[in-house]
Formats: C-alpha cells, structure tokens, sequence
C-alpha cells in the first residue's frame, strides 16, 4: 500500500524533486494525510507551485534583462544636479503641471516648496486668518497657526512618466555617492525613448523659457558649509529686499547699481574677453556693524535676479581648501558675500591655540605661503604702529565685534541648555539689534529652533578668545582672482575693519569700487523712522493711517496676562514727515548704527508718540552705555 502511494507521487512530481521528496522521512505520511483530510493531492499542487514560479522567475529574468537593454539601447537621459538653477527650475514647472492631481504618487509639505516660492496663489498669510490663531485670552498658539496653513504637494519624483509636445518621458530622482567630496549627490534623470537626447534638451529649455517668463521676487541664500570638503547649502528662499528699504546715500546707490548693471550685461563679458582681462568685479563694503553691508548686498541680489552665496573668513572651521572648492562650486552669476575680510592671515595667538593649530595639515600649509609672502604681514606692522587713539577706536569695534560673534555662536547652538556657570538673559535693544546684525544672514538657523536664548557665559568668552580664521592672505588672494577662480561672479567683500586690510586685498582687480557706511545721518534717521511707520511696505492691504481696532482680551487662565493684538501703525504722510524730523532732531549724527535706531523703534512699532517720547531717554542710556562699555540698556 505504502509503495503503491509512492509510485503514485513518483508519477506526479518532476523526477529528481519526486526521489528527494519521497526520501524525507514522513513525507508519505503526511502526504496520505492531506489527501484523506482535505482532499488534494499534495504531489500535484507542488508540481503546479513549482510550475508558476519556474514561469515567474523566467518572466522576471526576461523583464530586467529587457528593459536593462531597452534603457541602454533604446531611450537617452539627461542628468540635472540638485544645485543647478535647473532643477528647481524643473521642479517647479513639474509642479504647475497639474501633476499633482493626477499623480498618485505625491510629497505633502507644510513648508512652501522651495521651487513654489515665488507663487503668488498664497494664501497662508491672508489677514482674515490671523485672529483664528490666538486663544480667547488672545494669546498667539502655534498649534493653531500650524493648523490653518495650506499643505503643499508636489511631484515625489520618484519614477513618474508624463508626455510633452507628443514625447513619453519619464524622470526620477536619484542619488550617488561622491567619494572624492564625500557626500551624497542628488540629482534628476530625465529620460525619453528613442537614440536621441533632442525630445530632452527641447523639454528643457521649454521649462528655461517658461521659467524666465515668471515673475521672481525671491533670493536664493546659500550659506557656506566647511564640511565634507567644503560645499552650498541653500539655507532659505526669501522675498528679496527691496533696494528703497536699505538707507544709504542715493549717489552711492545709483553707482553701484549701474556698475553691477553694466558688469553683469553679456556684452560686457565679450568685452573682457576680446581684451584678455579676466571677467571679475570685486566690491567693499566697509563700516562699522549693523550699518547696512549684508542688507545692501541681499538688496543687489533681489534687483538682479542672482542668488547670494555668503561666507563668513571670521567661520572657524571654513579652511583654505574648503573656501577654494566652494568658490570653485559657484555658479556663473551670482553673488559671493564674503564677510569679515579682515580675519584673513590675522592670528590672535593663544597658549591654548597653539595645539589645535597643529590638528590639520592644510591648516599648517595654509600658513606656509603667507610667510612666504612677507616676513611680517603688513597688517601685523600696521597694528604695532597704531596710535593710542586708533587702538581705542580698534577696541571699540573689537568689544562689539566680540559680541557679535558670540552672539552669531550661541544662536547657531541648536539646543542651548542652561547651565550653572550661565545665565540666560533677555535680548534687549542693543543685544537686540545687535543680535539681528549678526543673525542676518543666518535666520533660518534660528527658525529651526523656536527657542533661542542668548547666554551670557565665561565659556562663550574664552570660546571666542580663541577665535581665529584659518584662511591666509595669501590664500585668499589665490582664491579669489587666482587662475582656478570661476568668472562673472560678483564678489561683495565686507569689513568692520578697513584700517586693517592688506593693500594687495584690496588692489584695483580685486576691489574695483568701495563703498564706505557710516554710523546714521540724520536723514537716515528720518528714514528709518519713516519705514517704520509708513504703509508703503504693507504692498498687500493698506491700512490708510487707521489703526485696526481689537477689543482687548480678559487675561489668560494659565498666565493671568491680559494681551491685545498687534496694533501697527501708519501715520498719515504730513504727520509721519513732521515726527520723523523731531525725531532725527533728537539723535546726534553718526553715533548710532542703523541697526541700533531700528531695534530701539521694533520695541515701540505700535507706538510712534511713545517711540518720539522716549527717544531722548533711550539716547542717553545709548550714550552712558557706550561710555561704560556695557552691552545691555533698558528701554522703558
Ligand atoms: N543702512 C541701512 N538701511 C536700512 N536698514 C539698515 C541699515 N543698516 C542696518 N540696517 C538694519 O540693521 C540690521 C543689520 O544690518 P546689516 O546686517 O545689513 O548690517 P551690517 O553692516 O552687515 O553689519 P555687520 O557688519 O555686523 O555684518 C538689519 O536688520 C537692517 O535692516
């Protein structure tokens, strides 16, 4: 009986898998077992099973084997790197394609897209929602905000397919490794059937054109990042400032505008090159702190449509080859801000130093050529020689520079905690502004933690005594005009400290104009008033000189604190003439940055009698505060 059943199974199953099975011991039992209980036999179900997978795995093989040489042989791709203008460029215009409502495959974000940020359809901040996010008390809730955005969806760009003027393609995002810079590319493939990338390079200046033809309001901020070799990293997109809003000297503006203007025409280009001079225009902005530099150069960056690449000399760990490799990155136009100048080839030696001087070789290499260079760097002289004047006025801006920095360092910590040795204080006016000073170009640090507190800590002193730039003036001469140095460019250098600066730095090539700011004018001051309360800046919903009314709120449960919405204010134009002169009466000409008049009218922007009332008391605070050297004054 048992070998009857065995014949049978030998019959059913393949030859070699019927003497394997009919050898596990059991295998009969359990065989006769699932035909008497569920009435099949188990023989011919494997040998269907192992029919169907022999077929699937043949039709697998058959399928990649196929579309390995369909892709090879039959359809062209073209490849977009995620830090061309391109990408975003594609992207965006992907995303307008109504892709995303037909797509089953989508990104959802609460955050703008990058390449949508110029669309103007946002209605994330209408002001008919702003009072759906405070509480009864009035109090604003983040929660709530959060929950009356818009989400956003775009392309997931993982393998999606669309077809353009009668071409089928698809396009994928993909990544590699970049062993050499060791770092990740991303990058887009765009691919079309046929031998030909043409269908391709069509799609792609069909977007180039689209995209021109759009409206852009926004700048592109990069931020220089010493890791992996060195490389961009675009830190936020923003409306770009508009130029009226900087206050500056109107010649000043005018020239440097046209001179940018003309720079950047192609004509120009051609010009250079017929004449074998190398395509380059430097600029130095110079001045004391908060005086407009950064915000000058954002502005030049919104009027010409170029995206802003900034790094600071004064950034510890950016080293020479790192700054060479990310000049090297730089797009053909653009804007390169390059910042705190001065701290090329200055060492502040400290005992402490001296050891982790020696933890990098390129750092010990990057000193080599500035010794060759000179003995002694002429700036070093200089200093020996300064008067006691010029060292006083030295140290004024070094104790204010010493804030900034370590202002600019304890922003940038990502999640402060407090410690014995720390108080944490509150920002108040001349941290204030000096706070937005230093965080200009990096707000979207700050963004990315709600919290920020700015700490007052022996540590974050002894932290910046030690603070040098790791970049020689020889190395940044090479960099900046040496032969690997890309063309087009523009190369806006800024400095607190003039008096500092090597004359090779700052030669006709390298520096071609200056551009010198001062502490405020008094039209300045009037300006900055003006801005502050006028209703120019409020493009989208005029307000008329009239106060938005709220009835103000019980006090909160949880704090007790009774609050009321923001009530800014515009003045009607004769008023706000006549009180931004009383006003500027009231300040001494060039003794307050601009950024110091900005921050003391932020803590009365509602209040423009208060601002006006109060200005000769904050002005002698100002003054008694700079006589001591004291960094924090009280406004009432
Ligand atoms: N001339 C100006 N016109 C308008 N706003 C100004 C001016 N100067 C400073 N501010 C304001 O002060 C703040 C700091 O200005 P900004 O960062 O441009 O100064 P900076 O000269 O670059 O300072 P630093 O040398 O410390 O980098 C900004 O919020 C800016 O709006």
């Amino acid at each position: 009986m048992e070998n009857l059943k065995m014949e049978k199974l030998r019959e059913t199953l393949p030859p070699g898998l019927a003497d394997a099975a009919v050898n596990i011991p059991g295998f009969g039992a359990i065989a006769q077992l699932f035909l008497n209980k569920l009435g099949f036999d188990v023989g011919n179900t494997m040998s269907l099973y192992l029919l169907l997978f022999g077929l699937w795995q043949g039709a697998t093989f058959l399928y990649s084997r196929g579309r390995g040489y369909l892709l090879d042989h039959g359809t062209s791709a073209i490849r977009i790197d995620d830090d061309d203008d391109l990408y975003a460029q594609f992207i965006s215009w992907i995303s307008a394609q109504r892709m995303t409502e037909l797509s089953r495959d989508l990104k959802a974000s609460s955050r703008k897209p990058r390449a949508r940020s110029d669309d103007s359809d946002d209605e994330s901040d209408s002001e008919s929602d702003d009072d759906d996010v405070l509480d009864e008390a009035g109090i604003f809730n983040y929660d709530k905000y959060t929950g009356t955005k818009p989400v956003y969806y775009e392309p997931n760009l993982g393998d999606d397919s669309f077809t353009h003027n009668g071409h089928y393609f698809q396009f994928k995002k993909d990544s590699q490794e970049n062993k050499y810079a060791e770092r990740i590319e991303y990058f887009l493939v765009i691919r079309c059937m046929g031998r030909s990338t043409q269908p391709v390079k069509d799609l792609i200046n069909h977007v180039r054109e689209w995209s021109s033809t759009k409206p852009n309001s926004m700048t592109d901020i990069y931020r220089a990042e010493p890791k992996h070799g060195g490389y961009w990293q675009c830190q936020t997109t923003r409306p770009s400032r508009p130029i009226s809003t900087v206050t500056l000297d109107e010649a000043q503006k005018t020239k440097i505008v046209s001179d940018i203007n003309e720079y950047l025409h192609p004509a120009t280009a051609r010009w250079y090159a017929a004449r074998g001079i190398p395509h380059r225009r430097g600029y130095l902005f110079h001045g004391p702190p908060g005086t407009g530099k950064t915000s000058l150069s954002f502005a030049m960056a919104g009027i010409f449509g170029l995206s802003i690449y900034c790094a600071s000399l004064s950034e510890r760990d950016l080293g020479e080859s790192d700054l060479a490799s990310l000049f090297s990155q730089l797009p053909n136009r653009c804007i390169v801000l390059l910042e705190d100048i001065d701290s090329a080839g200055i060492r502040r030696e400290k005992s402490a130093d001296a050891g982790s001087d020696s933890d990098s070789d390129s750092d010990n290499e990057a000193e080599k050529p500035a010794k060759r260079l000179k003995e002694k760097p002429e700036v070093e002289k200089e200093e020996e020689n300064v008067t006691d004047e010029k060292k006083d006025t030295i140290s004024k801006f070094e104790q204010k520079e010493s804030l900034r920095r370590r202002l600019t360092r304890v922003i940038r910590t990502p999640k402060p905690t407090k410690t014995d040795s720390e108080t944490t204080t509150l920002v108040t006016r001349d941290d204030a502004s000096e706070a937005a000073t230093a965080s200009s170009v990096k707000e979207s640090s700050v963004k990315a933690d709600p919290i920020v507190k700015v700490k007052s800590s022996s540590k974050a002193e002894s932290v910046e005594e030690g603070s040098k730039s790791k970049i020689s003036l020889a190395g940044l001469l090479n960099i900046i005009d040496g032969a690997a140095s890309n063309e087009g460019r523009v190369l806006i250098m800024t400095t607190n400290y003039p008096e500092k600066l090597d004359s090779a730095l700052i030669r006709p090539g390298r520096v071609d104009l200056q551009i010198k700011f001062t502490l405020a004018t008094s039209d300045q001051i009037q300006e900055i008033f003006r801005r502050m309360y006028s209703n120019e800046a409020d493009v989208k919903k005029p307000q008329n000189g009239k106060k938005k009314t709220s009835t103000p709120k019980p006090p909160n449960q949880a704090t007790g604190i009774a609050v009321t919405r923001p009530n800014f204010v515009a003045l009607p134009a004769e008023r706000l003439t006549e009180m931004s002169k009383q006003f500027a009466d009231q300040l001494p000409e060039a003794t307050f940055s601009p950024a110091e008049i900005q921050g003391y009218l932020l803590m009365k922007k509602t209040d423009p009698e208060g601002a006006l009332a109060g200005v000769t008391e904050w002005k002698a605070a100002m003054l008694e505060a700079k006589k001591k050297g004291k960094k924090v004054v009280e406004v009432k």
